[in-house]
């Protein structure tokens, strides 16, 4: 993905914007999520899908528009953009689905799971995964290998999930120990079982360098523009500012952001003054893992500002011995922002919800009941 990195941040650290045509807007009907007045409406099937992957799900569901980034000064607090309880309508909505589809089809849609090691944090995120498959009816499938598998074995573990009829999405919880190389591993993910969009194929496709879509988009930047669609936040003509350009955060974020007609600029490590930047966007996405890298004075009175960053420090007065921070400064920040996500509660559930979204979504197109 390095090549394609380069591609996007150009020389000035700009992704060019492109014209890019926009597709009717999804209304009444979405793959993902049944609205209240479908839910048991049977989805459209077969033809051609019109909404391109980029778009939310359930535009229809706007809580907005309540967000607007504005040139003038901000609220005196920042509304907290709730991903929690986005999440939760977002689950309703999946529940009906599965349900819906359980009695068409007979069977549930299957998330396997693959843990590698014994991190503390990737424990805890693939349960909070488990609990929120539980919560809306899909079967989860958990696999703990040792830290010392080789690639090898985590291939032939794919690949067996892969055959597998009752498995419609594979993630592999990252990071991975130092001797496996992520990305071969992700390769051995079938496409139509990507629900992680994270197979570097898929990452092509989202980047534009091959002749087609992605099958599926990374949770966690689909679920950073579905909490700024659902509050209303019009990103087209807007200057987004993205901090950090990972292959499963920060670039596919970036270029979600452009396809939403936004001019946008990605800021990593090296990037010269970095604040210029971020002191004139209208939207600001911090996926650094660095805590508290952006303060108050980073921010134009009245941005948006999504907080990707969850680094865990332990904290022995909670159960599971860690808290999460961010990578913005709340305190600061939300008294310049107009809008801001806390963490946790912000993007961390957007992530779960989507992944769960994309899973119902590999299973309806297994089973021919949708055409997205
Ligand atoms: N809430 C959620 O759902 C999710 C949260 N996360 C969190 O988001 C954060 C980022 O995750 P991920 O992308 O996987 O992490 P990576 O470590 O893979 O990437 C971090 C990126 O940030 C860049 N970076 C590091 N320090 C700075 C800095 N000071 N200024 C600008 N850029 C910097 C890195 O640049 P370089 O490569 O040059 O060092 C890299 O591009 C983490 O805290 C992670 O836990 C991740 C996924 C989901
Ligand atoms: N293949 C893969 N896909 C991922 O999407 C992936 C991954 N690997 N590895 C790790 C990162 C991190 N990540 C998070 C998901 C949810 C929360 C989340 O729900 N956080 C809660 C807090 C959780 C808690 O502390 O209880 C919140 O922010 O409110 C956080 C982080 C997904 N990631």
């Amino acid at each position: 993905m390095h090549r394609s990195r380069r591609l996007v941040t150009g020389s000035l650290g700009f992704v060019l914007r492109q014209a890019v045509e926009r597709g009717p807007r999804a209304r009444g009907f979405c793959s993902a999520v049944v609205h209240e007045e479908d839910s048991l409406r049977p989805p459209v099937t077969g033809g051609n899908s019109q909404v391109p992957f980029w778009f939310p799900y359930h535009t229809s569901q706007s809580r907005g528009p309540l967000v607007s980034p504005t040139n003038g000064r901000g609220r005196a607090m920042a509304l907290k953009l709730d991903g929690k309880a986005i999440s939760q309508d977002i689950k309703r909505d999946l529940s009906k689905q599965v349900a819906w589809m359980k009695e068409k089809v007979g069977s549930v849609p299957g998330l396997a799971m693959i843990r590698v090691g014994d991190r503390k944090d990737s424990k805890l995120y693939v349960h909070v995964k488990q609990v929120a498959c539980e919560e809306v009816g899909i079967k989860s499938f958990v696999t703990d290998l040792p830290g010392s598998a080789s690639e090898k074995d985590i291939l032939a573990l794919i690949e067996e999930f892969n055959n597998d009829s009752q498995v419609h999405g594979i993630l592999v919880q990252l990071p991975l120990p130092d001797h496996i190389r992520s990305n071969t591993v992700l390769s051995g993910i079938d496409l139509d079982k990507d629900v992680d969009g994270l197979n570097p194929v898929n990452l092509e496709r989202l980047s534009g360098l091959r002749h087609s879509d992605p099958t599926f988009v990374p949770c966690t930047p689909l679920g950073c523009i579905e909490l700024l669609s659902r509050y209303g936040v019009n990103m087209e003509k807007k200057r987004a500012v993205v901090i950090g350009c990972s292959n499963v955060v920060g670039y596919p974020t970036a270029v979600l952001l452009q396809k939403h007609k936004a001019s946008v600029t990605i800021v990593e490590v090296d990037t010269p003054n970095p604040t210029e930047a971020t002191r004139n966007a209208d939207i600001v996405v911090s996926a650094t893992g660095v805590p508290h890298l952006v303060r108050g004075n980073w921010l134009k009175p009245g941005a948006v500002v999504i907080d990707v960053g969850t680094t865990a420090v332990e904290d022995p007065e909670l159960e599971s011995g860690f808290r999460v921070i961010g990578d913005v400064c709340f305190e600061e920040a939300e008294r310049v922002a107009a809008a801001i996500t806390p963490v946790p509660g912000g993007v961390g559930p957007m992530t779960t919800a989507m992944l769960l979204s994309n899973t119902v979504k590999a299973a309806e197109r297994r089973y021919g009941l949708t055409s997205r």
